[in-house]
């Protein structure tokens, strides 16, 4: 018998996000999403949707809830590649009880290794730039990995309760595609919301432009500042902000954003936001499709969109998979959050790989931009256990 909905799963999803339920945990963890004090947990596999591209994921997910009980919640991941498939799934039980962890007894040992190495990375950055110069682009985000690896198998419960830590962002844990040997997992901590939808009320927080944070205090208020006064990093912030709203006005009867970036902050990295507000003219639009319409933001590609993944494709050696995609969860009415997937990293086994990105424009130094990304690497690090010396930047 199906066992998906338990206490308190009659709540409307967004409720329940709110205010916390009961649920019965014993069954393996599928998914999570851990922001602040909301938490939305679901366990074991009910079904998953059939995959496809981005192109396709507003007819499937509605198709799917054509089929589904009211209560159904669809969950998972969107590649970075629009034309590559997703992987949402619904669990047998959902929750808001977050896993209970045991912290780490010894701290694994970790062996690192960066790929591509921060030289090249710095150079894929210098030919980003030498391709701007020859005209077209004015954007391209440009990203590197990280692979840590132990000898016994990651803890997932645990890693997620010390992602979590930070108030400012949203823990989550969602399942990949391919089987064996061992599940894989995106998890991670992203401080991004693509979008948000509750009834015909939208939200979306595009960030870009970035700088670490210091222990110092003086510093770290320094830091930020000059964050918000940088001219590169406004024009950065401003083509992701601009082309969110520009996705987002036919779908809404208002929107609205503040004039000009906000400084927002995570523990380990200051941000320039923008919080962006609307109506929709339809409330039966799904979040998914509209995370599907949105993906992928300037923030994690470019200006032009199409330019800068043929450039990405061309000057990172690796495909993104995930990293960069969208994390979320959508239900029957349609309302769900969507993040974009980054501070995050793939997990299989004892192994993760860790990815960080950075936006280049003109103006950009490729050695801050390296900079960038070991600080990106910061706080996933820091959940596993890795302590900042041996960041491996
Ligand atoms: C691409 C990443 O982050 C994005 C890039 C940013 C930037 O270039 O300043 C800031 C926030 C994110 O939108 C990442 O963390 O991997």
């Amino acid at each position: 018998m199906r066992r998906r909905a338990m206490h308190g799963c009659s709540m409307p999803m967004a409720e329940m996000m709110r205010a916390g339920g009961a649920g019965e945990p014993g069954e393996p963890l599928l998914f999570a999403f851990l922001s602040g004090g909301r938490k939305l947990v679901g366990r074991g596999m009910a079904r998953a949707l059939a995959s496809g591209t981005a192109a396709t994921l507003a007819a499937r997910v509605a198709a799917f809830f054509r089929n589904a009980p009211a209560d159904a919640v669809l969950a998972g991941a969107l590649p970075f590649d629009r034309s590559a498939g997703d992987n949402l799934v619904e669990a047998r039980q959902v929750s808001a009880d977050a896993p209970e962890a045991v912290p780490f007894l010894a701290p694994p040992r970790w062996g690192l290794r960066p790929d591509p190495s921060p030289g090249a990375f710095a150079r894929a950055v210098a030919a980003a730039l030498g391709e701007m110069e020859a005209g077209g682009l004015r954007k391209v985000v440009l990203s590197r990995s990280l692979l840590a690896e132990t000898d016994r198998a990651i803890d997932l419960t645990a890693l997620l309760q010390r992602l979590a830590d930070d108030p400012a962002v949203t823990a989550f844990l969602v399942p990949l595609p391919g089987t064996d040997p061992a599940p894989r997992f995106l998890a991670g901590a992203t401080p991004e919301l693509l979008v948000g939808k509750a009834g015909r009320a939208v939200r979306s927080h595009p960030l870009a432009g970035s700088a670490r944070r210091r222990a110092d205090p003086a510093e770290d208020r320094a830091a930020g500042a000059a964050l918000e006064r940088s001219e590169k990093d406004r024009r950065e912030h401003a083509l992701v902000s601009e082309f969110v709203l520009d996705t987002l006005a036919p779908y809404c009867r208002s929107l609205s954003a503040p004039e000009g970036p906000r400084l927002t902050t995570t523990a380990t990295m200051w941000h320039l936001g923008t919080r962006i507000a609307g109506e929709l003219k339809e409330p039966e639009v799904s979040s998914a499709a509209l995370a599907a319409a949105l993906h992928p933001t300037p923030a994690v590609c470019g200006v032009p969109r199409e330019a800068s993944a043929r450039l990405i494709r061309r000057l990172e050696p690796y495909d993104r998979g995930f990293y960069a995609g969208a994390v979320g969860w959508c239900d029957a009415r349609g309302d769900g959050e969507w993040h974009v997937a980054i501070r995050c990293a793939e997990i299989r086994g004892g192994q993760a790989r860790l990815y960080a990105g950075a936006g280049i424009v003109p103006g950009s130094d490729p050695a801050a931009e390296t900079a960038e990304t070991a600080a990106k690497f910061g706080a996933f690090l820091r959940a596993l256990g890795i302590e900042t010396e041996e960041r491996g930047a």
